[in-house]
């Protein structure tokens, strides 16, 4: 569904990814992980059209999307949810929601709130309220809601575990399986290589801007350098 090869990215001088390559076939989730500044934000940027690789390919469904522009993408069926969620903290749930849909059909927008509400009852409950008072949880749940408004083929997650406790974690990450089990691909960049690992059917470890190591999600979970270096032993 989505193959990226060889990609590099510069910021100025800093070599942030190198001769990148990997695949993500439709319903798998594959995690990528590493530590920080490992380049996972990066790639995902150079995938969803807000960075451009220097060199290499970046397919999507058999077509070449490395000069696409965002907002096509988005249309295309590519979601990207970003670190740190980045919501409309003025406005209300609903209209961030109605945000997600402006590359669709006005007539997309019912029928997609009703899903994300479906998804996420906690939003329909507060879906008059202001985001910027949502906590940490509610805005993830909101960011990802968004994403989902576009009805995306490939969704991307930019660490959808950070900043927050333990359950809502677990919370999130039930959700992203149940998108999976309904249909949706997921590329999924996490710290929590645990939780990550747990969950994706592949995975890929970055590491200072090299893809290093790559296995199934079980494979790479019962992999000693991956223990040593991303689950404590
Ligand atoms: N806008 C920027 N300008 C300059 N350097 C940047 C910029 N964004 C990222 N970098 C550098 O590029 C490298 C890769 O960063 P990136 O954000 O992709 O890492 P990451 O693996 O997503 O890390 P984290 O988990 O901390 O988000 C780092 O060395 C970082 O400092």
């Amino acid at each position: 569904m989505l193959s990226v090869y060889n990609a590099n990215v510069w910021y100025g001088a800093i070599h942030a990814i190198k001769n990148v390559s990997f695949e993500v076939n439709e319903d798998e989730i594959v995690a990528l992980i590493g530590a920080n500044g490992a380049g996972k934000s990066t790639t995902l940027k150079t995938i969803s059209g807000l960075l451009r690789s220097k060199t290499g390919s970046i397919t999507f469904q058999g077509e070449d999307i490395a000069h696409t522009p965002a907002d096509k993408l988005v249309a295309k069926g590519l979601a990207q949810v970003p670190e740190g969620r980045r919501v409309f903290l003025e406005m209300s749930v609903e209209e961030n929601l109605e945000m997600g849909a402006y590359t669709q059909p006005k007539s997309t927008i019912a029928p997609g709130l009703e899903r994300v509400y479906e998804q996420f009852p906690r939003l329909k409950e507060r879906r008059r309220q202001v985001a910027g008072t949502l906590s940490g949880g509610e805005q993830q749940m909101l960011a990802m809601g968004r994403a989902l408004m576009s009805n995306p083929k490939l969704l991307m997650l930019d660490e959808p575990s950070m900043g927050l406790a333990p359950i809502l974690i677990e919370q999130i990450f039930q959700i992203i399986e149940d998108l999976h089990k309904a249909g949706t691909t997921i590329l999924l960049v996490e710290q929590n290589a645990q939780m990550a690992l747990s969950i994706a059917t592949r995975g890929y470890v970055m590491e200072t801007g090299n893809i290093t190591l790559s296995g199934t999600g079980q494979e790479l979970l019962h992999n000693d350098d991956v223990r040593r270096a991303y689950l404590g032993g």
